[in-house]
């Protein structure tokens, strides 16, 4: 039976054994091979790449099984390995890109295929667009194009020349990656202060590399969730304020200065502050551009997605650079980041990088940057976030997830498509966006957004306010203007 594969705002999502099979998976992995072959890259080669769900080392050894039988020498990664350093290893060994099998942070049912084009950050729509179209050549029954290639020696072409278990480290991008970030981010001054850190890897891909990196680098650390467990401890794998109670509370009660969590790929990261807050990504990416303008003393353009919060754009404008707004999905944010020579791309979602790493969102760098930044303060991240709003204002931003039923879902999109209040909680509406769902800009600046998401079953409504009330009021207004109450 043939079913409909698509790749929604990252990546093709399914359940294991009923829309993610084997069959499925190498179908996917030839439509990724041909999509390669077709642009002439195939000896470069792929890499591989592997979370820690169920399955995972068989999934990846399907798809390199499929690329090499397709004359495309791959590059498997040993181990679980984090998004962002599959994406990186695509740069270290000048590969075609990659295929990264992972769900992120969806429920323990779940698996997911991502494809990385060469430039290392998600692929973009007319790109998905030609794999999908390949699938469905091959679902047909119809041939791809390949081209010719001799096939590569061997089931892994390059890597399986040194099969033994025993070798797999040699080939993990691990120490590059490392090496790399270690360029980045000023290691040598988060040691020198003691800092305590408790680290959450979520039981997922990012094991290791967080306590690695800042163990190595002489902060005293306490890990947990660090063992692989596909099914996640009961919970899901996303690290936002309401799942990472258990760290909250060591945080506090170890004394730590910072907690840092990250999700099941590592790609999006969780930050909670030496007191016990969850300081959400909205708070953050203002927080970590304001380091790189004054700390860093780079000077450059941030990209956002229209979800995420408008204190960028305060900042870019008190220091004259632009903001790059796109829809939501970070494979926009690593397109501008790309061709706009953005400093900082970031989204609310929980995903940031910046100048001079790879255009995928990267949770292991931003954790990093959290302890740089308290390191080099000596402040909490709130004492931080305090500053920033008494130069800045303060700005109220949340999301909230509305379950729907597809018949709610259509209902809403049809409402959608034509609302234009005049005024939203007594504010005149000044402009309105639809790059993404639909976004209302009021007169004082607060905004509202509605869109569909693209990789779960909910509508989401983004309010960012100029107070709490105001954001309530902003809320109830709109729940019940498209009747969700
Ligand atoms: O709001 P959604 O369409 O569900 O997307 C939420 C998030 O999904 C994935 O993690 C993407 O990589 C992100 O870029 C995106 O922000």
């Amino acid at each position: 039976m043939s079913h409909k594969i698509s790749f929604g705002t990252d990546g093709w999502r399914g359940i294991i054994a009923k829309d993610f099979t084997f069959d499925n998976v190498r179908l996917v992995a030839r439509a990724v091979a041909a999509y390669i072959n077709e642009l002439g890259l195939g000896k470069r080669g792929l890499v591989v790449g592997r979370d820690n769900r169920f399955l995972a080392e068989e999934f990846a050894e399907a798809v390199a099984e499929e690329l090499t039988g397709q004359g495309i020498p791959v590059f498997l990664c040993c181990g679980a390995t984090p998004t962002p350093v599959t994406a990186y290893a695509i740069k270290l060994y000048q590969a075609a890109g990659a295929v990264m099998l992972t769900a992120s942070h969806n429920p323990p049912p779940y698996n997911g295929f991502k494809f990385i084009p060469e430039y290392a950050g998600p692929a973009l729509p007319h790109i998905t667009k030609k794999i999908e179209e390949n699938i469905a050549k091959l679902q047909a029954g119809e041939p791809c194009d390949f081209y010719q290639l001799e096939p590569a020696e061997g089931r892994y072409g390059r890597l399986v020349e040194q099969p033994k278990k025993e070798s797999c480290t040699e080939h993990h991008p691990f120490g590059a990656y490392i090496e790399h970030i270690s360029s980045i981010i000023n290691l040598e001054e988060i040691g020198k202060v003691g800092l305590k850190v408790v680290i959450d890897p979520m039981y997922g891909a990012g094991i290791g590399y967080l306590e690695h990196i800042l163990g190595e680098a002489g902060v005293q650390i306490e890990v947990f969730h660090n063992t692989r467990d596909p099914l996640f401890g009961g919970t899901l794998p996303e690290p936002t304020g309401q799942s990472l109670e258990e760290l909250r509370q060591r945080v506090k009660s170890g004394g730590a200065q910072l907690g840092l969590a990250l999700d099941g790929d590592a790609d999006r990261f969780g930050i909670i502050d030496s007191n016990g807050e969850y300081i959400t990504p909205n708070q953050f990416l203002p927080l970590l551009y304001y380091h790189l303008l004054t700390v860093k003393g780079w000077r450059g353009p941030v990209a956002r997605t229209v979800a995420t919060t408008h204190l960028l754009d305060r900042m870019a404008a008190k220091y004259g650079q632009q903001v790059f707004e796109s829809a939501v999905g970070f494979k926009y944010i690593g397109q501008n980041m790309l061709e706009k020579g953005c400093i900082l791309g970031g989204e609310e979602s929980g995903g940031l990088s910046i100048k001079g790493h790879i255009p995928e969102k990267d949770g292991i760098l931003a954790g990093l940057l959290a302890a740089e930044m308290v390191a080099h303060h000596g402040k909490s991240l709130s004492q931080l976030l305090q500053q920033v709003y008494a130069e800045f204002g303060q700005l109220y931003s949340e999301r909230l997830d509305i379950h729907t039923t597809p018949e709610q879902k259509e209902a809403i999109l049809k409402q959608l498509k034509d609302f234009a209040p005049s005024k939203l909680a007594g504010q005149p509406v000044r402009d309105k966006i639809t790059m993404d769902g639909t976004k209302l800009i009021l007169a004082d600046g607060a905004w509202v957004l509605i869109r569909p998401s693209g990789t779960e079953p909910l509508f989401r409504i983004y309010v960012e306010a100029n107070s709490r009330e105001q954001k309530a009021e902003l809320q109830q207004e709109i729940k019940e203007i498209l009747q969700l109450n």
